[in-house]
């Protein structure tokens, strides 16, 4: 293996060299899910477009890993249709086998089965190739992660990173239209999830496969994924481009999800929000209470603004995330600033940056 240069990780291998896959569109219609009396997945549609990459976004518990277990026919939902290039594989009357459905899945523990070894693991899902040609597909698919030399070795012997590459491989060696992937990087710790993530990004690339990535971290759905489809209990809330749902989330819900935020009370009055730290605004909300959230970096220091005083300060490497006390405010405001710019004690001048303000109606808190 080369020696990777400081601070950088080695790639796996050749880019560019794995094998291309028809991507398929998958669409979710209407679907619902129910284990007994708990409803999973709620009324949910989705429709994802060949080659295209979505993140399914959200908490612990809110239906994403059987939304993907659906799609795969190992679970059979309770209502609606899933179709694969606009052909229906499960609905009330029809429901296709998981290895007829040409879809691609990593599992969230690998699920890699320790009797084989690496290369058997891969070839395994190879069913329809004589077994020498599965052998060699697998090797080469083992070649893209990197992982040719491990070929003979069984998963206990490899690091929770390299199970994790080689899931991958198996699930790309059949070249499958369709990849899920649930939280397949979430076993891993955060410095190594750095590169393992760009480079199944380069891999899912270069496939084309059409792919749905399950994952609770919205850093990871924003790095990731050409829309991030976001979840709250078994039901879409809101689903876009990473850069519409972090800047124009449709409710507080989908504005928390991405980063803390500051919310302030306000009153809308004739297409303007007036809060203690300044007006915006209202977007098109009615006359009446308001909620504005403020990202900390839309918070703005120095100028002019509300008198405050820095009550805390955290380094974060290039900037300082601060907390900051305002005068007529009961919380802390949560800001960003370059590092060391803002000691604690100091005072500050405190406003936002209105084009930034996302104004929501009170009633939804
Ligand atoms: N086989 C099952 N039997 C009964 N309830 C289940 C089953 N699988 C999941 N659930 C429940 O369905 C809901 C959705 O679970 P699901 O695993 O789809 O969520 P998730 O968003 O993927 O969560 P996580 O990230 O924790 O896996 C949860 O309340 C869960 O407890």
């Amino acid at each position: 293996m080369n020696t990777p240069a400081k601070g950088v990780w080695p790639r796996w291998g050749q880019r560019g060299t794995a094998g291309p896959a028809i991507p398929a569109r998958l669409t979710f219609d209407h679907i619902t899910h129910a284990y007994g009396t708990l409803t999973a997945v709620s009324d949910l549609s989705l429709d994802v477009a060949p080659g295209e990459i979505v993140a399914l976004l959200g908490r612990s518990g809110c239906g994403k890993t059987t939304l993907l277990r659906v799609a795969a026919g190992i679970e059979r939902q309770s209502a609606g249709r899933v179709l694969l290039d606009r052909e229906e594989v499960a609905s009330a009357k029809v429901f296709r086998q998981p290895e007829e459905r040409g879809i691609g899945y990593v599992f969230q523990d690998y699920a890699l089965f320790p009797h084989l070894s690496v290369q058997d693991n891969v070839a395994f899902g190879l069913k329809n190739m004589a077994r020498a040609e599965a052998r060699e597909v697998a090797l080469r698919a083992l070649e893209r992660v990197g992982l040719r030399h491990h070929a003979g070795d069984y998963p206990h012997e490899l690091s929770g990173g390299e199970q994790q590459r080689v899931a991958l491989a198996r699930a790309i060696a059949p070249r499958p239209g369709v990849l899920l992937m649930d939280e397949p990087f979430s076993g891993l710790d955060r410095r190594l999830r750095d590169s393992v993530r760009e480079e199944t990004l380069a891999v899912l690339r270069e496939t084309g496969a059409t792919s749905l990535i399950v994952t609770h971290d919205p850093e990871e759905a924003m790095r990731m994924a050409d829309r991030i489809a976001l979840m709250d209990k078994g039901s879409l809330i809101q689903i876009g481009p990473p850069q519409e749902l972090y800047r124009r989330p449709k409710t507080l819900f989908a504005a928390r999800f991405f980063s803390e935020i500051n919310e302030l009370d306000g009153v809308v009055k004739s297409g303007v929000v007036e809060t203690a730290l300044g007006r915006a605004a209202a977007g098109g909300w009615p006359d009446g209470p308001a909620v504005v959230a403020l990202r900390p970096s839309a918070i703005l220091l120095g100028g002019p603004g509300r008198d405050g005083r820095i009550m805390g300060s955290r380094f974060l490497g290039d900037t300082d995330h601060l907390e900051i006390a305002v005068q007529g405010l009961d919380s802390p405001i949560l800001a960003r600033a370059q590092a060391g710019a803002w000691p604690e004690g100091s005072a500050v001048r405190v406003r936002f940056d209105e084009a930034q303000a996302l104004v929501f109606p009170a009633a939804e808190t």
